[in-house]
């Protein structure tokens, strides 16, 4: 049976270059693209059919910072699918990012600056804002929305015969210090994305904790600094076009510049090839880029506690019951 793989922000960047690459590993995989904006991923599908006409590549709607959406989008890939292999939960925004020139240029002539360009701490701040459903954007978009979405689509992802994977396109910008339980949205600061970030690799070592005896695994991933629409949105793209000898410069310093979408979807084509029963909880698979434009896998060890991970996946649980309560819509399966 040919494996059945969802990608979720599959229409552009890293999503799109994933589902090049996973057609290019097994042409017989069946493709799902969960994308919001439909024109685009018809664009993307049609890019996809012309390197692998006999591919099978279908496309569903799926906004994830919209709970009624998500709703819908997992009844029906419940109807078309009977089970899920890999589920690749990569859309994710960046809103309204300023960068501090001042931190930059002071960071860099410091003893951390290869840290700071490489994990771009106390370098960016987002303005946030609230999602028709009353919850943070960045949140809802970048993890609770994919949360509801796995609850929702279980019944196709736990079997025991034949374990699936969950892969998250987490981020080295994940910080445990931008990240709060008691404001696990991050409405009061001006880092969601850091926390969003951090908050993607406790809920996957949760999920891990939960459903590993049911033969679902989860895995993040972190795809280094990437040049796609998101990051266009930090700087115009011609001032990364300028930027790019320096980033090639940087390369000899750190492996995190992996700048094409491409090289970025490393660790998610690395884990599409490993059994999920062999895989660390504990670990984040890096995507990595030698000076050479040489690419590999690395792990390492999250900055998570087990414990801080249960209690954020209790208050998820309970998030999701308050929401689903008034959308009056049924619980998630137990
Ligand atoms: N670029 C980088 O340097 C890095 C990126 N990442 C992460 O990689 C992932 C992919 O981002 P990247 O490829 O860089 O950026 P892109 O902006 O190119 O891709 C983001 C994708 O997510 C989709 N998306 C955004 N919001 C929603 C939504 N509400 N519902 C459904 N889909 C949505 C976008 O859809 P649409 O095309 O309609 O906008 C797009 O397909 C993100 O999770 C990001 O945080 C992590 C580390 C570094
Ligand atoms: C190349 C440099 C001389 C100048 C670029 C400075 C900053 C704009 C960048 C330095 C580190 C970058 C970075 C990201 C965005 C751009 C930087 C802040 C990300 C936050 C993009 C999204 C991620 O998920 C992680 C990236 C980490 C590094």
């Amino acid at each position: 049976m040919q494996p059945v793989v969802l990608v979720t922000g599959a229409s552009s960047g890293i999503g799109s270059a994933l589902c090049k690459r996973l057609l290019r590993e097994d042409a017989g995989v069946r493709l799902c693209l969960a994308c919001r904006n439909m024109q685009k991923a018809t664009a993307t599908k049609a890019v996809l059919l012309a390197a692998h006409p006999a591919a099978q590549v279908t496309l569903v709607r799926l906004d994830v910072s919209s709970l009624e959406s998500v709703l819908r989008a997992a009844s029906e890939i419940q109807r078309r699918f009977q089970r899920l292999d890999y589920l690749f939960l990569n859309a994710g925004i960046m809103p309204n990012t300023h960068v501090s020139f001042k931190a930059l240029i002071s960071g860099l002539f410091s003893g951390r600056a290869v840290h700071m360009l490489s994990t771009a701490e106390g370098l960016l701040t987002q303005e946030d804002c609230i999602t028709a459903d009353g919850l943070q954007a960045v949140f809802e978009t970048n993890l609770f929305g994919h949360f509801i979405l796995i609850r929702q689509l279980e019944p196709l992802l736990c079997c025991l015969e034949k374990p699936s994977l969950l892969i998250w396109t987490s981020s080295s910008n994940a910080r445990k210090s931008a990240f709060s339980l008691t404001d696990y949205q991050h409405s009061k600061g001006k880092e969601s994305y850091s926390s969003s970030k951090y908050a993607t690799d406790l809920a996957s070592v949760a999920l891990n904790k939960h459903f590993n005896k049911q033969g679902l695994y989860s895995s993040v991933v972190c795809p280094g600094l990437v040049m796609t629409n998101l990051t266009y949105g930090i700087l115009p793209s011609f001032f990364w076009k300028l930027l790019m000898p320096i980033m090639w410069i940087i390369r000899f310093f750190t492996k995190t510049y992996t700048l094409t979408p491409y090289n970025g979807a490393e660790a998610q084509v690395w884990l599409f090839k490993q059994k999920p029963e062999s895989l660390d909880a504990l670990m984040k698979y890096h995507s990595c880029t030698s000076p050479m434009g040489k690419n590999c896998v690395e792990s390492q060890k999250m900055d998570v506690e087990e414990e801080t991970a249960e209690i954020f996946y209790q208050k998820l649980l309970e998030l999701e019951k308050h929401v689903l309560a008034k959308l009056n819509a049924p619980l998630s399966p137990k």
